[in-house]
């Protein structure tokens, strides 16, 4: 019975120990992550800015930023896996439409049609991408190092409230811009007649994309304003009580 009882407490000493090693690793991936995902979008905004100072225009400014832009988006696909193995405490379905929806606006919109790259609202949606994401990896990263300025949260819970209607705006913006050369060119459609018997148009694939926003940008919206009221509001309610 003695020994049942110890290689009972080794064995949970050992899952502990397992559990302890597992989050350790975890939490210094995600510190590495998020500080190098802070940096790419640091050198964004710096590249955005200093092209914009020296030329004095926005036109030929994507195309300048375009690689880095593309390398720092679709590496964001990596939070689609930290939700779904269980490091963060995120819905899959949210951070996938989140992320999906960025890298089809980079990939297969901005990229994919050169007509459309120098539009404002390009500008816009980069402008507000790189500040949101900026706060977002800040606010990550001290949030981990248990040093998280005030400021940070503050901005992290608060500039959504307008940042997010301006991005999906840029966007919108952008795919609606497209519409007309995706018509004219025929670009990424299939068809008919050909040997698969299947036909696709990108035209009004884009136009159910841009309807889609109408239930799924509600949602991810009113998500940010729950975790708003869960830790702006909540630690509210702790300090009163302390
Ligand atoms: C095929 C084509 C498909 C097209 C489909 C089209 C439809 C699309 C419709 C909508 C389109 C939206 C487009 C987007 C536009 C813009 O981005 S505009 C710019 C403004 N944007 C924002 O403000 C973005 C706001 N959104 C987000 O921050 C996220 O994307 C999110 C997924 C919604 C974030 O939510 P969530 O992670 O749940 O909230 P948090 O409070 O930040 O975190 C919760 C917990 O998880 C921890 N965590 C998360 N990520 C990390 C990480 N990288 N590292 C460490 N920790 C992380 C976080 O700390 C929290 O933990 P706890 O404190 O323990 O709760």
């Amino acid at each position: 019975m003695a020994s049942t009882e110890e290689d009972g407490s080794v064995e949970e000493k050992e899952n502990n120990n397992k559990k302890r090693t597992k989050s350790a690793i975890a939490v210094a991936w995600l510190t590495f992550y998020n500080i190098a995902m802070t940096a790419g979008w640091l050198v964004l905004a710096i590249a955005m800015m200093r092209f914009y100072i020296q030329k004095g225009t926005h036109k030929g400014l994507y195309k300048s930023i375009a690689r880095t832009l593309k390398f720092f988006q679709t590496i964001a696909l990596v939070e689609v896996v930290h939700c779904a193995i269980g490091i963060v405490r995120t819905s899959v379905i949210v951070t996938g439409v989140q992320v999906c929806s960025r890298i089809f606006m980079v990939w297969f919109i901005t990229n994919s049609i050169k007509q459309i790259q120098n539009e404002e609202s390009v500008i816009l949606f980069l402008a507000v991408w790189t500040f949101t994401e900026i706060t977002r990896y800040s606010f990550y990263t001290f949030n981990l190092l248990n040093h998280l300025p005030y400021f940070i949260k503050w901005a992290r819970y608060n500039m959504f409230i307008i940042m997010y209607p301006l991005g999906v705006a840029g966007e919108l913006l952008t795919i609606y811009t497209a519409l007309p050369y995706v018509r004219k060119t025929g670009m990424l459609s299939v068809r008919l007649p050909n040997k698969y018997n299947v036909s696709f148009d990108y035209y009004y694939f884009l136009v159910i994309v841009m309807l889609s926003y109408i239930p799924l940008f509600p949602q991810l919206y009113f998500h940010m304003l729950r975790q708003r009221r869960k830790v702006l509001l909540g630690e509210i309610i702790v300090e009163k009580d302390e």
